[in-house]
Protein backbone atom coordinates (compact mmCIF):
# COMPACT_ATOMS: atom_id res chain seq x y z
CA UNK A 1 0.00 0.00 0.00
CA UNK A 2 1.54 3.43 -0.37
CA UNK A 3 2.69 5.49 2.09
CA UNK A 4 1.06 8.90 3.21
CA UNK A 5 2.18 11.47 5.08
CA UNK A 6 -0.40 13.65 6.69
CA UNK A 7 1.07 17.11 7.56
CA UNK A 8 -0.52 18.24 10.27
CA UNK A 9 -0.26 18.80 13.87
CA UNK A 10 -3.91 19.32 14.81
CA UNK A 11 -5.52 16.14 16.32
CA UNK A 12 -9.15 16.98 15.69
CA UNK A 13 -7.80 17.44 11.97
CA UNK A 14 -5.66 13.98 11.76
CA UNK A 15 -8.93 12.48 13.32
CA UNK A 16 -10.95 13.41 10.63
CA UNK A 17 -8.96 12.85 7.44
CA UNK A 18 -7.44 9.40 8.66
CA UNK A 19 -11.36 8.36 8.85
CA UNK A 20 -11.90 10.08 5.23
CA UNK A 21 -8.95 8.01 3.84
CA UNK A 22 -10.37 4.79 5.16
CA UNK A 23 -7.68 2.78 5.02
CA UNK A 24 -6.69 3.48 1.47
CA UNK A 25 -2.87 4.64 2.17
CA UNK A 26 0.02 3.68 4.62
CA UNK A 27 -0.70 6.62 6.32
CA UNK A 28 2.72 7.79 7.97
CA UNK A 29 2.61 10.63 10.53
CA UNK A 30 4.55 14.17 10.87
CA UNK A 31 5.47 13.47 14.46
CA UNK A 32 7.52 10.61 13.24
CA UNK A 33 9.77 12.84 10.87
CA UNK A 34 9.52 16.23 12.94
CA UNK A 35 8.02 18.38 15.33
CA UNK A 36 8.53 21.51 13.92
CA UNK A 37 5.74 23.29 12.36
CA UNK A 38 6.48 25.53 8.68
CA UNK A 39 5.46 28.97 9.30
CA UNK A 40 2.67 29.54 7.36
CA UNK A 41 3.50 32.69 5.47
CA UNK A 42 0.87 32.18 2.17
CA UNK A 43 -1.66 34.50 1.84
CA UNK A 44 -3.73 31.69 0.86
CA UNK A 45 -5.21 28.60 1.86
CA UNK A 46 -3.67 27.35 -0.85
CA UNK A 47 -0.23 28.58 -0.32
CA UNK A 48 -0.36 27.14 2.92
CA UNK A 49 -1.71 23.94 2.23
CA UNK A 50 0.92 23.51 -0.47
CA UNK A 51 3.79 24.81 2.04
CA UNK A 52 2.90 22.60 4.91
CA UNK A 53 2.89 19.55 2.58
CA UNK A 54 6.20 20.53 1.11
CA UNK A 55 7.43 20.89 4.54
CA UNK A 56 6.11 17.19 5.38
CA UNK A 57 7.93 15.68 1.80
CA UNK A 58 11.08 17.63 2.64
CA UNK A 59 11.53 16.05 5.76
CA UNK A 60 10.12 12.35 4.95
CA UNK A 61 10.98 11.65 2.11
CA UNK A 62 7.30 10.40 0.79
CA UNK A 63 4.07 11.73 -0.47
CA UNK A 64 2.39 14.48 1.52
CA UNK A 65 -0.94 15.34 2.10
CA UNK A 66 -1.88 18.88 4.03
CA UNK A 67 -5.18 20.63 4.68
CA UNK A 68 -5.22 24.31 5.51
CA UNK A 69 -8.90 25.53 6.89
CA UNK A 70 -10.13 28.11 8.22
CA UNK A 71 -13.80 29.73 9.03
CA UNK A 72 -14.70 32.92 6.86
CA UNK A 73 -17.69 34.97 8.44
CA UNK A 74 -19.57 37.02 6.18
CA UNK A 75 -20.03 39.68 8.72
CA UNK A 76 -16.09 40.16 9.24
CA UNK A 77 -15.47 40.21 5.80
CA UNK A 78 -13.95 37.05 5.80
CA UNK A 79 -12.30 36.85 8.63
CA UNK A 80 -10.53 34.64 10.64
CA UNK A 81 -10.14 32.76 7.35
CA UNK A 82 -6.34 31.89 6.82
CA UNK A 83 -5.91 33.51 10.03
CA UNK A 84 -7.95 31.12 12.16
CA UNK A 85 -6.04 29.02 14.21
CA UNK A 86 -4.10 32.45 15.36
CA UNK A 87 -6.98 34.50 15.68
CA UNK A 88 -6.74 35.06 19.66
CA UNK A 89 -3.92 36.12 21.35
CA UNK A 90 -3.47 32.41 23.19
CA UNK A 91 -4.03 31.05 19.52
CA UNK A 92 -5.70 28.23 21.18
CA UNK A 93 -9.67 26.66 20.18
CA UNK A 94 -11.28 28.19 23.31
CA UNK A 95 -9.36 31.87 23.25
CA UNK A 96 -10.80 32.03 19.45
CA UNK A 97 -14.16 31.11 20.29
CA UNK A 98 -14.17 33.79 22.88
CA UNK A 99 -13.07 36.43 20.23
CA UNK A 100 -15.15 35.37 18.16
CA UNK A 101 -18.27 36.05 19.96
CA UNK A 102 -16.96 39.00 20.89
CA UNK A 103 -16.59 40.62 17.57
CA UNK A 104 -20.02 39.08 16.86
CA UNK A 105 -21.83 40.50 20.15
CA UNK A 106 -25.52 42.07 19.39
CA UNK A 107 -25.25 40.87 15.56
CA UNK A 108 -28.28 39.44 14.52
CA UNK A 109 -28.93 35.55 13.31
CA UNK A 110 -29.38 37.12 9.83
CA UNK A 111 -26.09 39.12 9.49
CA UNK A 112 -23.67 35.80 11.00
CA UNK A 113 -23.47 33.71 7.87
CA UNK A 114 -20.13 31.98 7.76
CA UNK A 115 -18.27 28.98 5.45
CA UNK A 116 -15.49 26.82 6.63
CA UNK A 117 -13.18 26.58 4.02
CA UNK A 118 -10.72 23.48 3.74
CA UNK A 119 -7.56 23.02 0.73
CA UNK A 120 -6.00 19.97 0.43
CA UNK A 121 -2.79 19.88 -1.32
CA UNK A 122 -1.08 16.55 -2.01
CA UNK A 123 2.26 16.68 -3.35
CA UNK A 124 4.05 13.28 -4.68
CA UNK A 125 7.72 14.79 -3.82
CA UNK A 126 9.34 18.41 -2.18
CA UNK A 127 9.98 19.26 -5.80
CA UNK A 128 6.52 17.92 -7.21
CA UNK A 129 5.77 21.07 -9.95
CA UNK A 130 1.61 20.04 -10.28
CA UNK A 131 0.43 19.74 -6.52
CA UNK A 132 -3.31 18.06 -6.37
CA UNK A 133 -5.42 20.92 -4.84
CA UNK A 134 -9.07 20.11 -3.52
CA UNK A 135 -11.28 22.67 -2.10
CA UNK A 136 -14.11 22.17 -0.09
CA UNK A 137 -16.92 24.56 1.53
CA UNK A 138 -19.45 24.35 4.30
CA UNK A 139 -22.27 26.64 5.02
CA UNK A 140 -23.43 27.72 8.14
CA UNK A 141 -24.06 30.53 10.82
CA UNK A 142 -22.28 31.40 14.04
CA UNK A 143 -24.06 30.78 17.34
CA UNK A 144 -24.43 33.39 19.87
CA UNK A 145 -23.36 30.78 22.07
CA UNK A 146 -20.89 27.34 22.31
CA UNK A 147 -23.14 24.31 22.19
CA UNK A 148 -21.83 20.78 22.05
CA UNK A 149 -18.35 18.67 22.80
CA UNK A 150 -17.56 17.09 19.54
CA UNK A 151 -15.04 18.09 16.60
CA UNK A 152 -12.50 21.10 17.37
CA UNK A 153 -11.72 24.54 16.39
CA UNK A 154 -14.66 26.72 16.13
CA UNK A 155 -17.26 23.66 16.00
CA UNK A 156 -19.04 24.66 18.80
CA UNK A 157 -20.43 27.73 17.93
CA UNK A 158 -20.49 26.58 14.04
CA UNK A 159 -24.81 26.26 13.11
CA UNK A 160 -25.65 23.58 10.34
CA UNK A 161 -28.69 24.87 9.55
CA UNK A 162 -29.42 21.02 8.15
CA UNK A 163 -29.15 19.58 11.13
CA UNK A 164 -30.75 22.47 13.63
CA UNK A 165 -27.73 21.87 15.50
CA UNK A 166 -23.98 23.04 15.73
CA UNK A 167 -21.49 21.05 14.01
CA UNK A 168 -19.86 20.39 17.31
CA UNK A 169 -23.49 18.22 18.01
CA UNK A 170 -22.86 16.26 15.04
CA UNK A 171 -21.84 12.52 15.16
CA UNK A 172 -18.42 12.31 14.07
CA UNK A 173 -19.74 10.08 11.35
CA UNK A 174 -22.27 12.83 10.07
CA UNK A 175 -19.94 15.79 10.58
CA UNK A 176 -17.64 13.97 8.12
CA UNK A 177 -20.11 13.58 5.12
CA UNK A 178 -21.15 17.22 5.45
CA UNK A 179 -18.16 18.94 6.23
CA UNK A 180 -15.68 21.30 4.41
CA UNK A 181 -13.23 18.69 4.82
CA UNK A 182 -15.16 15.79 3.58
CA UNK A 183 -16.08 17.76 0.33
CA UNK A 184 -12.59 18.20 -0.74
CA UNK A 185 -12.05 14.90 0.34
CA UNK A 186 -14.08 13.14 -2.20
CA UNK A 187 -12.87 15.51 -5.20
CA UNK A 188 -9.44 13.95 -3.91
CA UNK A 189 -10.40 10.71 -3.96
CA UNK A 190 -12.35 11.49 -7.66
CA UNK A 191 -8.52 12.69 -8.76
CA UNK A 192 -6.75 10.16 -7.64
CA UNK A 193 -9.59 7.24 -9.29
CA UNK A 194 -9.65 5.63 -5.78
O1 LIG B 1 -13.73 21.23 10.84
C1 LIG B 1 -13.43 22.20 11.56
N1 LIG B 1 -14.11 22.45 12.70
C2 LIG B 1 -13.79 23.47 13.51
N2 LIG B 1 -12.76 24.31 13.29
C3 LIG B 1 -12.06 24.09 12.16
C4 LIG B 1 -12.37 23.07 11.26
N3 LIG B 1 -11.50 23.11 10.24
C5 LIG B 1 -10.70 24.13 10.49
N4 LIG B 1 -11.03 24.72 11.66
C6 LIG B 1 -10.32 25.82 12.32
C7 LIG B 1 -9.40 25.30 13.40
C8 LIG B 1 -8.22 26.22 13.32
O2 LIG B 1 -8.49 27.38 14.08
C9 LIG B 1 -8.19 26.61 11.84
C10 LIG B 1 -7.29 25.70 11.03
O3 LIG B 1 -5.97 26.22 11.01
P1 LIG B 1 -4.81 25.40 10.24
O4 LIG B 1 -3.60 26.20 10.21
O5 LIG B 1 -5.36 24.91 8.93
O6 LIG B 1 -4.63 24.10 11.14
P2 LIG B 1 -3.83 23.92 12.49
O7 LIG B 1 -2.85 25.03 12.68
O8 LIG B 1 -4.79 23.68 13.57
O9 LIG B 1 -3.05 22.58 12.22
P3 LIG B 1 -2.01 22.30 11.00
O10 LIG B 1 -1.69 23.63 10.36
O11 LIG B 1 -0.84 21.66 11.62
O12 LIG B 1 -2.71 21.36 10.06
O13 LIG B 1 -9.52 26.49 11.38
MG1 LIG C 1 -1.73 25.68 11.10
Amino acid sequence: MKELVLASHNTGKLRELQSLLDGRFHIRSISEFTQTEPEETGLSFIENAILKARHACVVSGLPALADDSGLAVDYLGGAPGIYSARYSDSGGDAGNNRKLLAELQGVPDAQRGAQFICVLALLQHADDPLPIICEGRWHGRILHATQGENGFGYDPLFYVPEQHCSSAELESSLKNQLSHRAKAMHILKQKLVL
